[in-house]
C-alpha cells in the first residue's frame, strides 16, 4: 500500500511570485506540468503551532535542505525536528511529495509538552513570505473546479474588505466567507484551530498538531483531509456532501493563541492557515431540530450508506443540515462536517438515523446497485492520488468497511442493521466491541494462526515463550498460543502490533483529563481474566465468536500484566517516555480501539480480508435471526396491548 508516484497535471493555475526564505524567487505563472518536469514543485510547510510557510522545492531538494530552510525563517533549530507527509517521516528523499502538498514540522517528543511554546514565526512575519494568493487550492483535481468558482467569489469579496464572519457553533474554529453581495459562500475551518489544536478559539487547546485528539485515532490537525475525502468518495453527489477542498488561505480574522497558555492573540495581523473549504449550503434547520418523521427515505439511505463506508464517529443531528424544498413542507438533507470519518482503526461510530424509522426501510435497487458498483479498491487509488498525506491505516478502515456494506446489502440487511452491526454496546458499564469488530478480532485470530500453521516455529528463542491457556467455556476447549511478540507493546505502524485495549470507555468526545486520569489508573490494574469483559450475559447462546473473542481479550490482559510488572517489556517499550512524552503513534497504539488494522502486513491484510469475509455470512444470519427476534417480541407486546 505505498504511495503512488506523481502522475503528470495539465492543469495551468496562477502562482504568484514566491521568495523562498532563503530568498530564491519564481515565475508568477507556470504550468504545474512545467513544474514537474523540472522537479519544481510548491509545499506548504506547517508547524505544529498552525504557522503555514510556502516554500517551492526543486529536484536538489531534500529534506535536510528543507529543514535548513524552515530553520533561518522560524529562527529555531530544527535538526530536532521531523518533516512528516501523512505516514511518511521524510528522512531524505522528497520525491513522494506532490505539488501543492502540506507537509508537517514536528519537534522531536524528548522537547515536547503541551505548555511551552512550540516552533513559532520570528517577528519578521514569516507566515506572509511566500507570497502566494490569499487561497490556494491544495490539489489540481478535476472535482475542484467548482471550487475555483467559489475562491474567486471570495477573493473578490475580500479584496473589497468584505470580512469573514466567525461561528459561534460547533468546538472548533469557523469561519463563513462572503461573496461581494454579503452572502456566505464557504465555511473555512483552520486545522490548527480544531479542538485541542493549539489555535483553537474556544479554548479547547492543549495539544499539538499530529497528536490523538477529540477521537483518538483522529489526529489533531488532520479532520480538514477528512472533510475532503467524504466529498471525493461522495461519487455522483449520492449522498449531498457538499463540495470541499483543502486551502491554504490568508487573512487577519484567523485565531492565533500565545502558545504558552492558549490565550488569544488579539492583534490583526494576517495569517496564513491550512484548511478545509466548504460550499456553504443554505439551509433552514438542523435534524436536531426537526421532526426526523418527514425526512426522505432516498435521503437517509444515502446518507446511511456513506456513513457506514466512512465510519463516519461524528453522525449527530447537527451534523445533518435541513433545507425546505417545495410548496408542501418537504425537505432534503445535507451531510456535513465529516472532520471525525476514517479513523485511523474500528471505532465506534455514532449514527442519529440508526433508530429512525426510514434506515428500517429496506434499500432500494438503485441504492443496491450504487453499493454494488462501489470499489474499495479504486476509492484508495483515487484517495491517494488527490489527497497523497492520509494514511494507509484511514484507507483500511474504508476498505472493511465498504466491504461490510457491500456484503450485507447483498445479503439483504437494511441500513438499520447494518448500523446496529457496527455499533458498540454498553453492558454493565463496560463497553463492548460490535458485532463487526468481534467478526475482525477473529478473522485477525484465524489470519495469525494459518499464518503460524505456515511457518511452525519448532524452537523458540530466549525472548520467546509458547503460552498456553486451555479454558473450557461452554463445552469447548480453546487453547490460546502467545509469543513474547505478542506481549510487547508495538508502536503503531510495525509490522506486527498486538491488539488494543479492551479497557477504556468511550463517551462520543473524549477530553484529555479523562484520557490521562484512564492510563494512569489503567497502570495500576490488575488483570483479572475475563472480569474486565463480561460476556453477553444477557444473550443465553454464547456464540463461537464471542468464546473467540473472550481469548482475544485475555490476552490482552495478559499484555497489560507484562506491561505493569514493570520488566523487559516495560523498559523497552517506554523507557524513555513517560505518559506525557509518547509519540503519537505510542499514543493511538495505546488507544481505545479493539481492532486495529494498521500494524498488519500487506500479506496479513489480505489474508485477514479473506478470513473477514468468510466470518460474514454467519454475523449476518445472526444479526437477521435477532431482527425477526426483536420484532415478533414487538408484535406480542402489540397484541398484548389489544
Ligand atoms: N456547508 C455548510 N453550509 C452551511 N452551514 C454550515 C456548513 N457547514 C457547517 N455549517 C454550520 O456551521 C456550524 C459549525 O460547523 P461544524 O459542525 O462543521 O463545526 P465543528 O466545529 O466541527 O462542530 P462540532 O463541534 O459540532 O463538530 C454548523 O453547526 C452549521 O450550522
Amino acid at each position: 500500500m505505498s504511495n503512488k508516484s506523481d502522475s503528470p497535471v495539465q492543469t495551468q493555475m496562477a502562482v504568484a511570485v514566491f521568495r523562498s526564505p532563503l530568498g530564491r524567487e519564481y515565475l508568477e505563472k507556470k504550468s504545474i506540468g512545467g513544474r514537474q518536469s523540472s522537479g519544481k514543485r510548491r509545499v506548504f510547510v506547517q508547524t505544529e503551532t498552525g504557522c503555514v510557510l510556502g516554500m517551492e522545492l526543486d529536484r536538489s531538494d531534500n529534506a535536510h535542505t528543507v529543514k535548513r530552510r524552515l530553520q533561518i525563517a522560524l529562527n529555531v533549530p530544527t535538526e530536532e525536528s521531523s518533516l512528516t507527509f501523512g505516514d511518511v517521516v521524510l528522512k531524505n528523499d522528497l520525491s513522494a511529495v506532490r505539488n501543492d502538498s502540506a507537509l508537517l514540522l514536528t519537534r522531536n517528543l524528548m522537547h515536547r509538552s503541551s505548555s511551552t511554546p512550540c516552533l513559532s514565526p520570528t517577528g519578521r512575519d514569516m507566515q506572509q513570505r511566500d507570497k502566494s494568493g490569499p487561497i490556494e487550492l491544495l490539489g489540481q483535481s478535476s472535482s475542484l473546479d467548482i471550487m475555483k468558482h467559489m475562491v474567486k467569489d471570495i477573493v473578490k469579496a475580500m479584496k473589497m474588505g468584505i470580512d469573514p464572519i466567525r461561528v459561534h457553533s460547533g468546538l472548533g474554529g469557523a469561519y463563513y466567507f462572503l461573496n461581494v453581495g454579503g452572502e456566505s459562500v464557504a465555511i473555512v475551518k483552520p486545522t490548527d484551530e480544531e479542538p485541542f489544536a493549539p489555535n483553537n478559539p474556544k479554548g479547547f487547546v492543549g495539544k499539538a498538531l499530529g497528536q490523538p485528539g477529540l477521537k483518538r485515532s483522529v489526529r489533531v490537525g488532520e479532520t480538514g483531509f477528512r472533510e475532503v475525502a467524504a466529498y471525493l468518495l461522495d461519487y455522483g453527489h449520492f449522498a449531498k456532501v457538499p463540495p470541499t477542498a483543502l486551502v491554504k488561505i490568508t487573512h487577519s480574522i484567523f485565531n492565533v493563541n500565545d502558545g504558552v497558555n492558549g490565550k488569544n492573540i488579539q492583534k490583526k495581523k494576517l495569517v496564513s492557515k491550512i484548511a478545509s473549504l466548504q460550499q456553504f449550503i443554505p439551509h433552514d434547520f438542523d435534524a436536531s431540530d426537526y421532526g426526523t418523521s418527514g425526512f426522505p427515505v432516498t435521503a437517509v439511505h444515502r446518507i446511511g450508506i456513506l456513513d457506514i463506508r466512512i465510519l463516519n464517529t461524528d453522525r449527530h443531528g447537527g451534523n445533518l443540515l435541513v433545507r425546505k424544498v417545495g410548496a408542501f413542507s418537504e425537505v432534503d438533507l445535507i451531510p456535513i462536517d465529516h472532520g471525525l470519518c476514517l479513523p485511523e482503526a474500528l471505532e465506534d461510530p455514532y449514527f442519529e438515523w440508526i433508530h429512525w424509522p426510514q434506515a428500517s426501510i429496506p434499500f432500494s435497487e438503485d441504492e443496491l446497485s450504487y453499493i454494488e458498483n462501489l470499489d474499495p479498491a479504486r476509492d484508495c487509488e483515487m484517495l491517494r492520488k488527490e489527497l497523497p498525506m492520509i494514511r494507509e491505516a484511514c484507507l483500511r478502515v474504508l476498505v472493511l468497511c465498504t466491504i461490510f456494506l457491500k456484503e450485507a446489502a447483498a445479503y439483504g440487511l437494511c441500513l438499520a442493521e447494518i448500523g446496529e452491526m457496527m455499533t458498540r454496546e454498553f453492558r454493565s458499564g463496560e463497553e463492548e466491541p460490535s458485532e463487526l469488530e468481534v467478526v475482525c478480532l477473529e478473522a485477525r485470530k484465524m489470519m495469525l494462526a494459518e499464518k503460524e500453521e505456515l511457518s511452525p516455529r519448532t524452537d523458540l528463542s530466549d525472548n520467546e515463550f509458547l503460552f498456553d491457556i486451555d479454558c473450557d467455556v461452554a463445552g469447548s476447549d480453546f487453547t490460546m498460543k502467545m509469543t513474547m511478540d505478542d506481549l510487547l507493546p508495538k508502536a503503531p505502524f510495525s509490522p506486527r502490533l498486538g491488539g488494543g485495549h479492551g479497557r477504556n470507555p468511550l463517551s462520543r468526545y473524549e477530553s484529555i483529563e479523562e484520557e490521562e486520569e484512564e492510563e494512569e489508573e489503567g497502570d495500576g490494574e490488575c488483570p483479572e481474566g475475563f472480569a474486565a469483559f463480561p460476556l453477553h450475559e444477557k444473550n443465553p447462546a454464547v456464540s463461537k465468536l464471542s468464546v473467540s473473542l473472550k481469548n482475544m481479550m485475555l490476552s490482552e490482559t495478559s499484555q497489560k500484566h507484562q506491561k505493569h510488572s514493570g520488566g523487559k517489556v516495560d523498559n523497552d517499550c517506554h523507557g524513555n517516555t513517560s505518559s506525557g512524552h509518547r509519540s503519537a503513534n505510542e499514543q493511538l497504539s495505546a488507544s481505545s480501539s479493539f481492532v486495529k488494522l494498521a500494524d498488519m502486513t500487506e500479506d496479513e491484510w489480505t489474508t485477514f480480508l479473506e478470513k473477514f469475509q468468510e466470518l460474514l455470512y454467519p454475523a449476518f444470519a445472526k444479526r437477521k435471526s435477532i431482527t425477526i427476534g426483536q420484532r415478533q417480541i414487538q408484535r406480542l407486546g402489540t397484541s398484548c396491548q389489544f
